[in-house]
């Protein structure tokens, strides 16, 4: 029995959330995105034709189970990610936002002044803001007083498949959230994956270390296991780490007698 995850007014079983650039093909993208059972998909503005309801992307992603969570990968401000995040709500008919501001073209790192006000903004406007930001505990509890669903730390830079290494930031935004954690970017191995839920984030977001494998449908799958996995060992409480070596049976009775 899978436990679920609440975001809004959505609820989802699977906690790996997947995005679409980097793929070979439309054809692949989905296979890898059905055999990861994603339930929710980032798409770039950018990259969908948002009035054409025959847009590749978008057709290859019609399935009742799949939300697609448009993001606004290409902004500079928090002023044209407003304006982005209107005109997919306008076209896609969704209010959930992934809010993405990272103007730096060589990290992508997310801008934090113009993702807080971008955030303050779209709240207002009714939308589900879904922020894209470092791992800094001091701006995701900003971000959740203006009023974001969640909060979206990265692991590494976007596209590295370093993994977690902001693994001690992380772990004081996870003990202090009232909203879920999801960890996106820089997951490269879904072992990098299960640590992250085994860590206590509610979800991670995977795209690079799954495109651009050399068989994305098998890694989708080997990223959706150890998602799993780790959920379930976060869940059954990882045992202590210890700085002494400590016997893993008795040793004592048997040599005494
Ligand atoms: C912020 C952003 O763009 C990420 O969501 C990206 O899509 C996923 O990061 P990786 O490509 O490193 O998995």
């Amino acid at each position: 029995m899978k436990d679920k995850l609440k975001i809004a007014d959505k609820t989802f079983s699977s906690r790996l959330f997947t995005g679409t650039g980097k793929f070979s093909s439309s054809q692949q993208m989905r296979e890898a995105i059905l055999a990861s059972e994603s339930e929710l998909v980032t798409v770039a503005l950018k990259r969908v034709e948002l009035n054409n309801e025959t847009d590749d992307i978008l057709l290859h992603l019609k399935e009742k189970h799949i939300n697609l969570l448009p993001n606004t990968s290409g902004v500079r401000t928090a002023k044209e990610a407003v304006f982005a995040a209107e005109l997919a709500r306008e076209a896609l008919a969704t209010n959930w936002i992934k809010l993405e501001i990272h103007p730096d073209p060589k990290y992508f790192l997310p801008d934090p002044i113009e993702t807080l006000q971008a955030a303050e903004e779209l709240v207002k406007k009714g939308f589900v803001v879904m922020p894209y930001i470092h791992a800094d505990p001091v701006l995701c509890k900003r971000l959740e007083e203006v009023g974001v669903q969640c909060v979206m730390p990265l692991g590494a830079p976007i596209g590295s498949n370093k993994g977690i290494r902001t693994f001690d930031f992380l772990e004081i935004i996870i003990e202090q959230s009232n909203v879920p954690v999801i960890i996106d970017a820089g997951i490269g191995a879904p072992s990098h994956a299960a640590y992250a839920m085994e860590l206590g984030a509610d979800a991670v977001l995977v795209n690079t270390a799954i495109a651009v494998s050399q068989n994305p449908i098998e890694m989708a799958i080997a990223f959706k296991k150890a998602v799993e996995a780790g959920r379930i060992a976060y869940q059954a409480k990882l045992a202590p780490i210890k700085q002494h070596a400590e016997a893993s049976s008795p040793l004592t009775s048997f040599l005494n007698e």
